[in-house]
């Protein structure tokens, strides 16, 4: 395949992606307004409904339909016990809703995620927001957008003029507790302007996208939760780094244990 015929048919995947993103919303706006059956996964603040599973099966049903060759990570199939393995296959990383506990709270800040990955390289993000229908697109090269507008990471370099984004995670035992608020506590005593904690990582991502805020971390995070973003955020000018501060240049999925086909 040429570049400009690649070029054409990731163009193409992306319009499919927001389509498809845009549809899963509005599954998900209707679902958080119905009695939810919520379980837990890998602790008891790791919730997970039946609309997580339902809307992940939906968006990949479509998305194999139009494109059956592609290969597919889902949050929830993962949570099924399928592998995440990444080959150079072009690929969907997909959070069917990020922010469950919100959802199960009806709080309104929940998104459908949708990244794709070819040769192990981020090509594009979808983020939806699911209560006001703000739309983050961002295409490797192309920029980063809301609702059609471009937008621009912050310029804020001075963390005493800053405002933090993070999330707390599934994890609620001490040692995680004691890391997790000894780094907010070093942060509010820079004094950083400020520290939030929305429940919606991806969300949070874009917001630092647009300049409302000028970083976001959190250990422990997952490829579904990040592999839209990434992009997001980079075609904002922002830069994605790990944890000993390295650029993270590859698709994160290639970086976060993922085990690559033999
Ligand atoms: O499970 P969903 O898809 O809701 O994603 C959330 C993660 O579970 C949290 O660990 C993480 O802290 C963030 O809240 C992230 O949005
Ligand atoms: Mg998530
Ligand atoms: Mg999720």
């Amino acid at each position: 395949m040429t570049n400009s015929d690649s070029d054409k048919c990731w163009a193409e995947c992306l319009d499919v992606a927001v389509e498809v993103a845009r549809k899963a919303g509005k599954v998900v706006q209707e679902a958080v307004k119905q009695e939810k059956s919520v379980s837990t996964k890998s602790t008891p603040t790791d919730l997970v409904t039946e609309a997580d599973q339902q809307v992940e099966e939906l968006i990949i049903s479509t998305l194999r339909d139009r494109f059956p060759s592609h290969r597919f990570i889902g949050e929830e199939s993962s949570a099924a016990g399928e592998k995440c393995i990444l080959t150079d296959s072009p690929t969907w990383i997909i959070d069917p809703i990020d922010g469950t506990c919100n959802f199960v709270h009806s709080f309104p800040m929940v998104a459908v995620s949708i990244g794709f990955a070819v040769n192990k390289e981020l090509e594009f993000g979808v983020i939806y927001h699911c209560f006001d229908g703000t739309l983050y697109t961002a295409r490797k090269g192309h920029g980063a957008f809301c609702n059609g507008v471009r937008i621009h990471v912050s310029k804020e370099k001075d963390v005493s003029k800053a405002l933090i984004l993070t999330e707390i995670g599934a994890k609620r035992d001490q040692a995680t507790l004691n890391i997790f608020s000894g780094n907010i506590m070093k942060l509010l005593s820079a004094p950083a302007h400020g520290v939030r904690i929305i429940g919606s990582s991806t969300l949070a991502l874009c917001l630092v996208a647009t300049g409302s805020a000028e970083a976001y971390y959190q250990y422990g995070l997952h490829c579904w939760d990040i592999a839209a973003a990434a992009v997001i955020i980079r075609e904002a000018g922002g830069v994605v780094v790990d944890t000993s501060g390295c650029l993270v240049s590859k698709c994160p999925v290639s970086y976060w244990l993922v085990q690559e086909e033999a």
